[in-house]
């Protein structure tokens, strides 16, 4: 196959469906879509995590397998202003899988499900080489926080460090016998990632254009600056590092810039504010500023939208 990209392929997939319902009011195209129902606003998401595409095996316990599934859903119902609700859950498993490790994967689920309050409540079972975990989430909201909202003149701000995630993945895969203890941090943030439910109820009231962070910072900035037709311009001063990644890059001769902004997984949120609104954000990082025009900008150089993509 010609190599299209992920989101050329989406964009031809979804242009053979055609959505009939006048009650979907965000379709295909934003971290989740979003239904009327009633006088209630539902919204809808899936990902999945793919064994040797999401995670290796025997780099992973199975107890966090099943947080990281959760947790990689919630993240995109937040996203949009929505507060988890109901799931159900697709598996396929290779015919031999061990069921303690199966069970233990579930285990994982349910204390996530405890965290953030929902419950899943059905799903469906198939066999398969590798190991599939598919979570169908879906949420309410009152407000629908898309990536199309955002205005010239909004602050850009994220909820946390970024790029902190795929060092601790490359940390993983040297497979080295022993972790310094800012080693087994940055391993257990890509492995056990916390979605931001914290932050959903300032989302919702606030972000005039949100998206959770799994590509990569700059991609994702770029879905915001596409959707909403904007120039998104990121001041390098401001965009924080945290000391463990600054630890790790030293160590290990990186450019924690790479990271940070093309790092992927970090299920941090990426949103737009109106200037007058920033009281409400004293512990999110201020990192730019939205104009008219198109691309991101790190000062005044632009900067490739290139984020993970798996086609
Ligand atoms: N195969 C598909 N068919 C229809 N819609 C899809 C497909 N894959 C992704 N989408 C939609 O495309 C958009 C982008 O997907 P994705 O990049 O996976 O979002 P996210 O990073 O929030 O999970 C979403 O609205 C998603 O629902
Ligand atoms: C073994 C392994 N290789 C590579 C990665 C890195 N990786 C896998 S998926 C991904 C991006 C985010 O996942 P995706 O399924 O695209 O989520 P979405 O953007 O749809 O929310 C990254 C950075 C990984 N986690 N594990
Ligand atoms: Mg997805």
């Amino acid at each position: 196959m010609k190599h299209i990209g992920e989101f050329q392929l989406i964009k031809q997939l979804t242009k053979i469906l055609e959505i009939k319902d006048k009650n979907v009011l965000v379709g295909f195209g934003d971290d989740c879509a979003c239904v009327n129902v009633e006088s209630k606003k539902l919204v809808f998401t899936a990902d999945i995590q793919i064994e040797n595409v999401h995670f290796l095996k025997d780099k992973v316990k199975p107890t966090q397998l099943g947080w990281k599934l959760i947790s990689v859903n919630v993240s995109d119902v937040v996203a949009c202003g929505g507060v988890p609700k109901w799931a159900v859950i697709s598996i396929a498993v290779p015919k031999n899988i061990n069921i303690k490790w199966l069970k233990e994967v579930y285990e994982g689920i349910k204390k996530a499900l405890d965290f953030y309050k929902f419950d899943i409540i059905g799903g469906n079972t198939s066999s398969s080489s590798e190991i599939i975990f598919d979570l169908f989430l879906t949420g309410e909201t009152e407000k629908f926080v898309s990536r199309s909202g955002a205005k010239p003149g909004d602050y850009v701000f994220i909820s946390g460090h970024t790029g902190l995630s795929r060092a601790g993945l490359e940390l993983l895969l040297m497979d080295k016998k022993d972790y310094e203890d800012f080693e087994k941090r940055l391993i257990k943030t890509h492995l056990e990632p916390v979605a931001r439910i914290d932050l959903q109820e300032k989302i919702s009231r606030y972000a005039t254009a949100c998206i959770d962070i799994s590509d990569g910072l700059v991609g994702d900035l770029g879905h915001i600056s596409e959707n909403s037709k904007v120039k998104i311009i990121l001041e390098k001063e401001k965009i924080p590092i945290s000391a463990d990644l600054e630890k790790y890059c030293k160590k290990y001769n990186k450019n924690p810039y790479d990271y940070i902004l093309y790092g992927g997984e970090d299920y941090q949120l990426a949103f737009t504010i109106k200037k007058e609104d920033i009281i409400h954000f004293k512990n999110e990082f201020l990192i730019g500023i939205v104009e008219k025009g198109e691309g991101i900008y790190l000062d005044n150089k632009k900067l490739k939208e290139k984020g993970f993509e798996h086609i």
